[in-house]
C-alpha cells in the first residue's frame, strides 16, 4: 500500500510546524483548479484520486463551491474525512457528505475568544452610537453637528443570547464583566453548570425583552432567517443586536427596515448574508457598525485553528477518526 493522500483546499497560512507533520505522513495534494468547474473536472480526470482525507479552508470556497452532492459525486470515493478549518460549516452540506460516508470535523472552542472579543466590540460600538462619531471624526467634523445622540451603558441591561454554544457562553462571560444581566435561547436548555447564572427563556420572551441581542448560532437550513420581519416586529422597540454568527441567520433586508423605523436602533455586524457583497441600507446608515468578517482574524486564533485542524487530519490519517467530528455526525460509526 502506498503513503496515504491528503487534499489541501486552501493554504496553511501560519501552523507551518504543524503541518509538516502531516507532510510526513502522506502526500499533499493541492488542486490545480481555480474554480468549481475546474475542480470538478480535476477530480473527474483520476488526479485526486486514492486521497482519503481533505483539509479544506473557508475561503477555498472560491475552488470548489459549496462541498453538496454534487461536488461529492465527482470527489474520489476514497474520501472518507473531510477536515474544516472554521468553526462555522455552512459552506457543507452535512446530510449530503453522511450520505456520501463522508465524516466532517470542525474547530469549536478555539474560535471562542477572538470572536466573543469582536462580539464585545461590537456591542459596546452599537450601543454608544460610536459609528456616527467615527464617521463625522474621519470627515474633519470633530462629532458631527448634530453630534451623536448620546448612548446607553451596557449595565444593568439586559443582554440576549440566541445560541448559547462555546462562543454564546464566552459572551456571557464577558458581558457580566460588564455589568450585564444574561438570557438566553437555545435549541435545549444548558446544565446549571454551563448556564452559569443565565437565565433559559422562549425566544419570544428573549425578543421582547432583551436590550440587546446577540446572534450566536450556527448557520443551517433550520436556522436560515430564524431572526426575520415577523421576530423584528417582536421586539423590544430600540433593540441592538449585534451578530457575528452567519449573516443568513437574519434577514438582511428586514433588518434594513427594522433599522430605517426605529425598530432596532443599531446594529454591530461581523457578517453577511452574501458576504462580501452589503446590502446598500446597511452601508448608509450611520446606526450600523460594520466590520468584514474579522471575528477569528487575530495570529493567536488564526495559528490555534490551523492547528486543531491538523490535529483533525492527523487522526483521520492515523487512526480513522477525528478530534470533533459535527455534531449532526456524532454517534455514527467511523
Ligand atoms: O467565521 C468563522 C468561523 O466559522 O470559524
Amino acid at each position: 500500500m502506498g503513503r496515504p493522500k491528503v487534499l489541501l483546499l486552501g493554504k496553511i497560512d501560519h501552523a507551518h510546524v504543524a503541518w509538516q507533520t502531516i507532510a510526513d505522513i502522506a502526500d499533499v495534494i493541492q488542486p490545480k483548479a481555480t474554480n468549481r468547474d475546474e475542480f470538478i473536472a480535476e477530480c473527474k480526470s483520476g488526479a485526486l484520486d486514492d486521497i482519503s482525507v481533505a483539509y479544506r479552508t473557508f475561503d477555498s470556497v472560491k475552488i470548489t463551491g459549496k462541498i453538496d452532492s454534487e461536488l461529492l459525486d465527482a470527489f474520489p470515493k476514497s474520501i472518507k474525512f473531510l477536515c474544516h478549518n472554521g468553526a462555522g460549516y455552512d459552506q457543507i452540506d452535512i446530510p449530503a457528505c453522511t450520505a456520501h460516508d463522508v465524516r466532517v470535523s470542525n474547530t469549536p472552542t478555539a474560535v471562542d475568544d477572538a470572536t466573543a472579543d469582536v462580539t464585545i466590540w461590537l456591542l459596546i460600538g452599537a450601543l454608544r452610537n460610536l459609528p456616527i462619531g467615527i464617521e463625522a471624526l474621519r470627515a474633519g467634523k470633530w462629532r458631527g453637528s448634530p453630534p451623536p445622540k448620546l448612548g446607553h451603558d451596557p449595565q444593568g441591561k439586559i443582554l440576549g443570547i440566541l445560541g448559547m454554544g462555546g462562543i454564546g457562553r464566552n459572551v456571557a462571560t464577558k458581558a457580566r464583566a460588564f455589568g450585564m444581566r444574561i438570557r438566553y435561547h437555545n435549541r435545549s436548555r444548558l446544565s446549571p453548570e454551563l448556564e452559569d447564572g443565565a437565565e433559559y427563556v422562549s425566544l419570544e420572551t428573549l425578543l421582547a425583552e432583551s436590550d440587546v441581542l446577540s446572534l450566536n448560532l450556527p448557520l443551517n437550513p433550520s436556522t436560515r432567517h430564524t431572526i426575520a420581519a415577523p421576530q423584528f416586529a417582536l421586539m423590544k422597540p430600540g433593540i441592538v443586536i449585534v451578530n457575528t454568527a452567519r449573516g443568513a441567520v437574519m434577514d438582511e433586508a428586514a433588518l434594513v427596515d427594522a433599522l430605517a423605523s426605529g425598530q432596532v436602533s443599531s446594529v454591530g455586524l461581523d457578517v453577511y448574508e452574501n458576504e462580501p457583497e452589503i446590502h446598500p441600507g446597511l452601508l448608509e446608515n450611520p446606526n450600523v457598525l460594520l466590520v468584514p468578517h474579522m471575528g477569528t482574524w487575530t495570529q493567536e486564533t488564526q495559528q490555534k485553528m490551523e492547528e486543531w485542524t491538523i490535529d483533525n487530519v492527523r487522526l483521520a490519517v492515523k487512526e480513522g477518526k477525528l478530534k470533533s467530528i459535527v455534531p449532526e455526525q456524532t454517534g455514527l460509526a467511523a
